[in-house]
């Protein structure tokens, strides 16, 4: 995560950037909101909430990838907000979101955006008025929010928006001190220090329940501290890893929504405890061995196979051969069992499956990252792969 702040300006042209990235599941996804072991990367793909000052008393909202673009009155946002609420916000303090708590707000939420909505705008427009609420009070402001990442697909894309709306939110109202020598129109990306990540986190977490419902809290804490990591119980540790990892990812393009998904997990896991609690532990043994692989350091061979390495393909892949190492093997066949155990959890789908299909057929391990149901599909490839052949 990272800000930028247009500074040296009067308060009426100050400009915050927040940017969080994206994330990959390598291992773990669904079995880690039971509190297993998962092993996740932050994306170079960002996500970007600019907050301005407001015109006439009034808090704008522009979600382009949503087709949202919202202005309020301020006053009619304190008619939803007072109901049962202070209008004291306590940024430094994290409040967390009940339903109970707001109960204009969803009818509020579906007025505003009408039939035609795209999926998804509510749960997005209702953590927006939560974080704004809470962290800000009621300030006039104006809030867009960019994203490089596809919106739905499993790369993260609803914890780096309630990362960076946070991020930004907490900068605007001075929780977050931003260092004062940018030129109001230079900007240049700072990073925030770990107290406030830490802070940033705990909010971000709270939009994540608005959206995902029962969020493990993985994919707001790799878009909040970055790097790779494993995640267990709201646990991070980070993994220095020693293995380069080069993987394609493939967006299936078929919608899903997540909080739909992990509910059904959810359900199949109170129908079948036992079967589903020995799934989620061998999700988590794959998570941990590949954890150790990731940890061990690498034997990558520099261009020559090597005893023990496994040819991939030496024509399909050009003049180069193409071949996996030892822990390369080992991690493609982790990624093939983690798959069809994420299928025995109800969360694949036929556009998935053919991915692998397809991958297989050039002894490459595919397995979706993310929530599942559609969304993108993760290939491990082998080092030796050289960027041109694909
Ligand atoms: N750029 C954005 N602008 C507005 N809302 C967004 C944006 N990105 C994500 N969202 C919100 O997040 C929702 C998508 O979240 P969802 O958790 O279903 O998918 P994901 O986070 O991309 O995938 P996963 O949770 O599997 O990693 C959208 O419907 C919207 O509510
Ligand atoms: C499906 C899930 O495990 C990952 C979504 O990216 C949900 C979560 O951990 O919050
Ligand atoms: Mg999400």
């Amino acid at each position: 995560m990272a800000m930028a702040m247009a500074m040296g300006a009067p308060r009426e042209q100050l400009r915050v950037d927040a940017r969080a990235p994206g994330k990959v599941i390598l291992s773990g996804e669904h079995a880690v909101v039971h509190g297993t072991s998962a092993v996740a990367a932050a994306l170079g793909l960002y996500t970007t909430a600019t907050i301005r000052p407001g015109v006439d008393d009034g808090c704008v909202l522009d979600l382009p990838q949503l087709g949202v673009n919202l202005k309020w009155p301020l006053k009619v946002i304190e008619e939803i907000v007072t109901q049962g609420h202070l209008l004291d916000p306590k940024p430094a303090h994290v409040a967390s979101y009940a339903e109970s708590e707001w109960p204009q707000l969803g009818a509020f939420v579906e007025q505003q955006l009408g039939l035609h909505a795209v999926k998804g705008a509510d749960a997005a427009v209702t953590a927006f008025l939560f974080l704004y609420t809470s962290i800000l009070g009621l300030q006039p402001v104006t809030v867009r929010v960019t994203s490089e990442l596809p919106v739905g697909a499993g790369l993260g894309s609803s914890a780096a928006y309630c990362v960076a709306l946070s991020a930004g939110l907490l900068a605007y109202c001075g929780e977050i001190d931003l260092p004062q020598e940018n030129g109001a129109d230079r900007k240049t990306w700072i990073d925030v220090n770990e107290k406030k990540i830490d802070l940033v986190n705990r909010w971000a977490f709270e939009g994540e329940r608005i959206i995902h419902g029962r969020p493990s809290g993985i994919d707001n804490t790799v878009s909040s501290f970055g790097y790779v990591v494993k995640f267990k119980q709201g646990q991070i540790t980070r993994l220095h890893t020693q293995l380069p990892l080069r993987m394609l990812l493939t967006n299936t393009q078929v919608g899903r929504n997540t909080k739909a998904l992990v509910a059904g997990v959810g359900e199949r896991a109170l129908r079948h405890p036992a079967a589903m609690g020995a799934i989620f532990k061998a999700i988590d043994e794959i998570a941990e061995e590949v954890v150790t692989i990731l940890l061990t350091p690498s034997e990558n061979s520099g261009g020559e196979k090597k005893k023990g390495e496994e040819i991939v393909s030496t024509e399909e892949c050009g003049p180069h051969p193409v071949f996996k190492t030892e822990q390369e093997v080992r991690l493609q066949e982790l990624v093939e069992m983690n798959q069809g155990l994420l299928q025995g959890i109800g969360v694949s789908h036929l556009s998935i499956e053919s991915i692998c299909q397809i991958t297989a057929s050039y002894r490459l391990q595919s397995k979706l990252t993310g929530a599942g149901g559609g969304g993108c599909v993760l290939t491990l490839l082998p080092h030796s792969i050289l960027p041109r052949t694909f």
